[in-house]
This record gives structure tokens, sequence and C-alpha cells, in this order.
């Protein structure tokens, strides 16, 4: 449904697109991720076929968006940063202004309207004038605005800042229904927001593609660590030093350290490893050394770590603790 590729975009000096390619097929819903100033609604604005490229091409179901844009635009819904609205209208009369826009013919204008309304339940507002509704309904409205022509693609700049927790719950499950049906990208800095709602993760930094891949298997990907409880298995006395470096010649264990036992008997070790999943290797050196694995526990990095990792430092909510302790190697 998208094809992107060596996308770059300079702003005068600024360089806010550095070489950006990928691929979205129908149906999927990915979250675009990055810390400001990245490149998400420059990306997002070039499909939306508002900002032209410097280089590079970006298209929808074949279509070039800057060869013919009226064409690309017919096939998208754009929901943009800030949702810009007409304050003075009518909710009412702002979705058939839109509507009209969009080139609707009159006699499927009112359907259409109608299905938008329900979808982004915004029924009992329909009288009212924009600036008189809270940010949440302001936000159905920027969502209803961006289907009322049935789109196959959302394109959805930061759908949730600014929003209270409670109306945050409500836009992400509308977004979760419309992605049902439709092709969804959304931008944000939640991460959360993409664990819950996006089958997919795109992270962007510094105006280059540097991660792609399921929200759960990113996490996957950093590696994390293994906490094991072990005790003899022939009641020998066990020597923390001997086992540590043991354990420290595992395939793919990274770095150890003693962590709590279980008691008498048994001693603890927390396990660093890369991308490589150690629990087959550590079994067999247990069994091969006469061990009893009593407790493996295996952490994935969190999804934030990886972020943090990917984009050279800071969550995108500002300064974390590492989720994985450090460990003495
Ligand atoms: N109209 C513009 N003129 C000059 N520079 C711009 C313009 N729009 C964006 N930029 C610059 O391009 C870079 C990418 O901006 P962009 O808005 O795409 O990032 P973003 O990832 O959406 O950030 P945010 O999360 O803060 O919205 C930034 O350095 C920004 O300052």
């Amino acid at each position: 449904m998208i094809r992107i590729e060596g996308l770059t975009k300079s702003y005068g000096a600024a360089q806010a697109l550095r070489g950006v390619s990928f691929e979205v097929p129908r149906g999927q819903v990915v979250g675009f991720l990055g810390p400001n100033g990245a490149g998400k609604s420059t990306t997002m604005k070039i499909l939306a076929g508002f900002v032209t490229p410097t280089s590079g091409t970006a298209s929808i179901n074949g279509i070039d968006v800057s060869v013919d844009p009226v064409a690309s635009r017919r096939l998208i819904g754009y929901l943009p940063e800030n949702n810009p609205l007409y304050e003075e209208m009518m909710v009412r009369d702002f979705l058939d202004f839109v509507a009209e826009v969009r080139g609707i013919p009159k006699a499927k204008r009112a359907e259409k309207i109608r299905s938008a309304v329900e979808r982004c339940g915004l029924r009992a507002v329909l009288g009212k004038d924009i600036h008189q509704l809270s940010k949440g309904y302001r936000q159905r409205v920027g969502l209803a605005q961006a289907i009322v022509h049935d789109p196959d693609l959302l394109i959805l700049d930061e759908p949730t800042t600014g929003l209270d927790p409670n109306q945050i719950v409500e836009i992400r499950s509308l977004i979760k229904e419309l992605g049902k049906e439709k092709t969804v990208i959304l931008s944000t800095h939640i991460l959360s927001e993409v664990q819950s709602t996006c089958s997919r993760v795109l992270i962007i930094n510094d105006g280059r593609l540097v991660a792609d891949d399921a929200p759960e298997r990113l996490g996957e990907r950093e590696g994390g660590t293994v906490t094991v409880v072990l005790t003899s298995r022939t009641g020998a006395s066990l020597h923390p030093e001997a086992i540590r470096s043991m354990l420290a010649q595992v395939a793919g264990v990274t770095g150890v350290e003693q962590a709590e036992g279980e008691g008498s008997g048994t001693l603890g070790f927390r396990l660093r490893y890369g991308a490589e999943d150690i629990r087959r290797s550590l079994f067999e050196a247990a069994v091969r050394h006469e061990l009893c694995l009593l407790e493996v526990k295996r952490q994935h990095v969190s999804l934030e770590e990886t972020f943090r990792k990917l984009t050279g430092g800071e969550g995108p909510r500002g300064p974390r603790e590492p989720h994985v302790p450090p460990l003495a190697a």
C-alpha cells in the first residue's frame, strides 16, 4: 500500500530525512516512533502530499504522491499534528464542508457523514461549535474528517498528544477499530501506544530508519537477562567463582553477576545475553557440570530501552534508568 524509497528532505541547511525506505502492506497498523525532530512529521507530510521530497519517491497503491498528488490524496485520510480545525464552525457543518471538498457527490454525502459520525462517536456534539469541544472530542472530529471519504489509508500524526488518560484510551480504541478495515500509519512519542495499538513499529532517528519490527520482537532482538538458581545434582559443594566462570563461557552469554540464591545449597546468577537465545546452551552446560537448574527466568530488554539504545540516549518521555541492571562481568 505504501512504498517509500530513498526519501530525503532538506529544509535549507536542515536535513530532516537522510534516505528513508520502507513498505507497508495493506491492513497493517504501523507505529512511527522517534525522538523530537527525527523526521516523523516530514515523512507523513510527504505521504500526504503536503511537502515535496528533495529526492526519493513515495507512492500509495502505486501512485507517486509527487507525480499525482490529487489521485494519491483520494486514497488517504490525514490527521495532521495539532489537528487544525475551523473553530467557529459547527461539527455538522464542518464535516459537510470536508465531504464537499473531498468531492463526495451530494447524494452520498449524508450517508458518508453519518457513518463517520457513528464510528467516531460524535452524534451528541453535531450541533456544537468546534471551539466548545473538549480536546478528546476535537480529536474525534479530526478523525471523522480523515475518514469521511472512506480512504484505504489513514495517516495520523501524534493522534493522542495533549489528551488526558481517559481520552487517550478512547482514541486508541477508536484507532484500533479503524485499523481493522484500514491501513494505518501513526506517529507517537508514547511507547505503550505502539505496544497496544500497532502490529509493527518503525523507529526513526535523525532522518534515518533505525528499526523495523513487531513491537515484541524489538526487545528480543536486543537481548536481555536470564536469572538462574542452581544447585549441585551430586550434593557436592558449589564454588561461586568456578560456576561464574563456567556460566561466562556459555555460548551467547555476555556478562555474569551473582544474584540471590534460594537458601542453603543453592546459588543465583544473572546472565546478560545479546541477540542469541542462551537457554539451550545453558541447560546443556548445567548437565555437563552436574548442576541442576531450579529456576530460569528470562527478561527481554524493554521497548523503552531499545528505543533509548537506537536513538542515542533519552527515552521518548525523558531520561529513565535502564530496565536491565548493570552486570559486573
Ligand atoms: N518547515 C520547516 N522548516 C525548517 N525546518 C523544518 C521544517 N519542518 C521540520 N523541520 C526540521 O526537520 C527536522 C525533522 O522535523 P519533523 O517535524 O519531521 O520531526 P518529528 O520527528 O515529527 O518531530 P516531533 O516529534 O517534534 O514532531 C527537525 O530538525 C525540524 O526542525
